[in-house]
């Protein structure tokens, strides 16, 4: 597709600002949550990861596609993302692993795209005035009419999104890492299953049941409103608490769930979601964020310590002011010092508001699994 045939497509934020660009992907008309994602690799993992639903994701990496798609880097079974932004769109991928090209993909499964915005000076829209409501249409053209459907839109602050992510019936995970992908020499790292996990699914992203499964969990992924009785009928060593998409504190099944699972005397390890969710179960409340931490090098760590650059994408946060005086911060994201980083003081519970599983962004952080893993070995001993 040359720009000349491209169809016109149109950008409008919820304070009114226009942007007009071309359309790639599906035809139609798609509103959410204007963020902003500094990743320069991984459009495809972001595109795929379930956080995202309800969002209209701006890449600030100048151009999106140049290594198409390929069914290995989905993080979930379609793309989640409400629609994508961009400044320049390849639309003849060259890369090995390549299948299709990313107009191609987006199209196929009706997500709308606009390409030629200055995705600069809208990031610079979002940090300075703060995420906001937008929509994307090749339909309507007329920046006041879009601007009305823009103004009937929920705000993300209230909104639930887990149960149109999270999986309608329980499954089992196995699969690992692949060997020709494996990066850790981590001598907790073992493919044979030897602890039973369960993960609370409100929107997990693959790689991190395969990092599980790499370090020798049988995962039992289950969906969000699954009951803890029928949780600990499975017999875990260990939960698990995933990343999921829209506002942590209107989860509130999950939440009483939790709650009750952290009385079980079993490990809790809680990723993004999951770490707030852990929070607020243990008293704590969340925020949101004016706008949002979406990329690969978010710095985390506490001072005098070492940092680890990690990948993040969040809206809301813990507020360190309402933690319990049994629950210590062990994390702060260092651009910020917003709560990166939680775990309880005497019981087996702890949690990050980052991505150690990455897909995308650095391994860093990988070293987790091997805590929590070692964290179920050591309640096995004592029991
Ligand atoms: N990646 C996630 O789990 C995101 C958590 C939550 N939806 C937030 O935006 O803060």
């Amino acid at each position: 597709m040359s720009l000349t045939s491209a169809q016109p497509a149109l950008l409008v934020l919820a304070d009114g600002t226009t942007y007009t660009g071309w359309s790639f992907g599906a035809p139609g008309t798609v509103i959410g949550e204007v963020v902003f994602n500094t990743g320069m690799t991984g459009y495809q993992e972001v595109l795929t990861d379930p956080s995202y639903c309800g969002q209209i994701v701006t890449f600030t990496y100048p151009e999106l596609g140049n290594t198409g798609v390929n069914p290995d880097d989905e993080e979930s079974a379609f793309p989640h993302v409400r629609g994508a932004i961009a400044r320049n769109i390849c639309h003849r991928p060259s890369n090995w692993r390549s299948t299709q090209s990313l107009p191609d993909y987006l199209k196929q499964h009706n997500i709308p795209g606009i390409y030629g915005i200055d995705t600069r000076a809208l990031t610079r829209k979002i940090r300075t005035v703060g995420a906001m409501n937008g929509a994307i249409s090749t339909e309507i053209l007329d920046p006041g009419e879009l601007r009305n459907l823009v103004e009937q839109a929920p705000s993300m602050s209230g909104l639930n999104l887990v149960k149109e992510v999270t999986t309608p019936e329980a499954y089992e995970w196995l699969e690992p890492t692949e060997t020709a992908w494996e990066f850790s020499d981590s001598a907790c790292r073992d493919e044979q299953p030897r602890y039973t996990v369960v993960a609370l699914d409100f929107g997990v992203k693959r790689n991190i049941l395969r990092r599980l499964a790499s370090y020798g969990c049988r995962v039992i992924v289950v969906p969000s409103h699954t009951s803890p009785e029928e949780i600990l009928k499975y017999n875990p060593d260990g939960i698990f608490l995933s990343n999921g998409p829209g506002d942590p504190s209107a989860v509130t099944e999950g939440i009483n769930t939790t709650k009750a699972l952290v009385k079980a005397d079993k490990p809790v390890f809680g990723i993004c979601m999951g770490h707030q969710i852990l929070g607020l179960s243990l008293g704590a409340e969340t925020f949101k964020l004016k706008f949002g931490h979406r990329g690969l090098n978010q710095p985390a760590g506490l001072a005098q310590q070492q940092v680890e650059i990690t990948s993040q994408n969040h809206g809301f946060a813990i507020d360190p002011d309402t933690i319990a005086e049994d629950v210590q911060i062990t994390h702060l994201n260092l651009n910020d010092r917003t709560v990166a980083g939680l775990k309880h003081k005497t019981l087996p519970l702890f949690s990050v508001q980052y991505h150690p599983e990455a897909s995308p962004g650095p391994h860093d952080a990988d070293y987790l699994f091997e805590r929590f893993v070692q964290a179920m070995q050591h309640q096995k001993e004592q029991n």
